[in-house]
């Protein structure tokens, strides 16, 4: 097979034409703006390379510039729709590109048009590619498979952009823009239609993987009070109850808000809501690092300390129920106090799963109910009662 210009500008109109109506269906379901202007830069390169071929045919619409402006605008879409996918605002500098190109139209034809051309176009493409790959770092966690894909192939993209303007003006290349002959652009097509494979490919693991990361957050979390739900507990809680050890103990403390059902009867639903929305910002701000807490279901939760002596426990507990009494008591008005009742379980053996310490804590909490309410009691087998 001979990888002559027209064939590899037929792949390539092809290949990227094909790529952005699949990065537009992909829209279609995940409706992130980035899917759009990647697919609105393969769709420009689409266009670009089929007026090249046209002109490769005779049928000169354009001149060449047109094309390779082209180009310039379809990574500069591949750049904004990186900074979308990062949440980086562009600044308005980046407008200084199309300046830059358009002075260049004004370059007077001669031998050394094409290279000049080409040096130009290539660093512009090279400046907009390199930034969206440096755009894609790690901030805080690694970046996801399809990002840290992304990142590589823009990065390699544009170093060879990069190389392809210092080639382009070296004494002995050979560069004709208009009849695509030299080596550099026989490279480049071929570089051409292996970016455009490889970029489509990442853009849609890297939307993909955020998709992902979103539905798995959202089956993790309570909908009301946005803290764990049971499902998410049971996943993360071996992680810490591995860690227990007499030496660094942890603690369930089950938690029951008294009397709830008198606020939804009396004040609404809603009102139960808020009521229990404020019980979980009491939670998340007395949750020390390290710790977990969820919301079981109905007015039920639970909070999960590591390395914590009995006292400390309860002293959370009981600033807990302190800090919720009076919230409770501030907002709304009931018959009988809306207060807190804490069953707490103690562990220091790292071999028993978390539902047998929630027993042990529901079996506390029954005793603070049938004790009256408003109170906290420790698991009558703590193991270190002690601490
Ligand atoms: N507002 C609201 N209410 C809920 C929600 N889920 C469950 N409930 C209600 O919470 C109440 C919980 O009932 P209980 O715990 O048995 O009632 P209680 O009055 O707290 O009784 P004690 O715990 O024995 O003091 C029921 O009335 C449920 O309808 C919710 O998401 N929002």
């Amino acid at each position: 097979m001979v990888l002559d210009p027209f064939t590899l500008l037929v792949i390539t109109a092809a290949m990227a034409a094909a790529s952005a109506l699949y990065l537009a269906a992909e829209w279609g379901s995940v409706r992130e703006r980035s899917l759009l202007l990647w697919s609105a830069g393969f769709a420009i390169v689409a266009v670009g390379s089929s007026l090249a071929l046209l002109r490769s045919s005779g049928y000169l619409l354009f001149g060449i510039w047109f094309p390779n402006g082209l180009l310039i605008v379809a990574h500069w879409l591949f750049l904004a729709g990186v900074a979308g996918f990062t949440r980086v605002r562009l600044p308005h500098a980046w407008w200084l590109l199309a300046v830059v190109w358009l002075a260049m139209l004004f370059l007077p034809d001669g031998p050394w048009w094409s290279k000049a051309m080409m040096c130009v176009q290539s660093v512009l493409v090279a400046i907009t590619t390199l930034r969206a790959g440096l755009l894609l770092r790690p901030q805080g966690g690694a970046l996801s498979v399809g990002a840290a894909q992304l990142r590589f192939v823009l990065l390699a993209h544009g170093l060879f952009y990069l190389a392809k303007a210092a080639l382009a003006v070296a004494p002995e290349a050979i560069v004709n823009l208009a009849s695509f002959r030299g080596a550099v652009i026989q490279i480049s097509l071929v570089e051409g239609v292996m970016a455009i494979m490889l970029l489509a490919m990442s853009m849609t693991g890297t939307e993909r993987h955020r998709r992902e990361e979103r539905i798995a957050q959202i089956a993790a979390r309570d909908p009301l009070t946005a803290l764990d739900n049971r499902r998410a507990l049971h996943l993360r809680a071996p992680q810490l109850l591995e860690q227990a050890s007499p030496a660094s103990p942890g603690a369930v403390l089950l938690i029951d808000i008294d009397h709830f059902k008198q606020v939804n009867d009396l004040h609404g639903h809603d009102a139960g809501d808020r009521l229990l929305v404020g019980l979980s910002d009491l939670i998340r701000g007395a949750l020390p690092h390290g710790a977990l807490a969820a919301r079981l279901g109905g007015d039920e939760f639970v909070i999960l300390l590591r390395g914590v002596s009995a006292a400390a426990a309860q002293v959370l507990g009981q600033d807990l129920r302190e800090a919720f009494a009076h919230q409770a008591r501030a907002m709304f008005a009931t018959p009988e106090p809306v207060s807190l009742s804490i069953g707490v379980a103690l562990f220091d053996q790292p071999d028993k799963e978390l539902s047998h310490w929630i027993k042990r804590a529901d079996e506390a909490l029954y005793a603070s109910k049938r004790k009256g309410r408003d109170r906290m009691e420790l698991d009558a087998f703590a193991p270190m009662q002690q601490h």
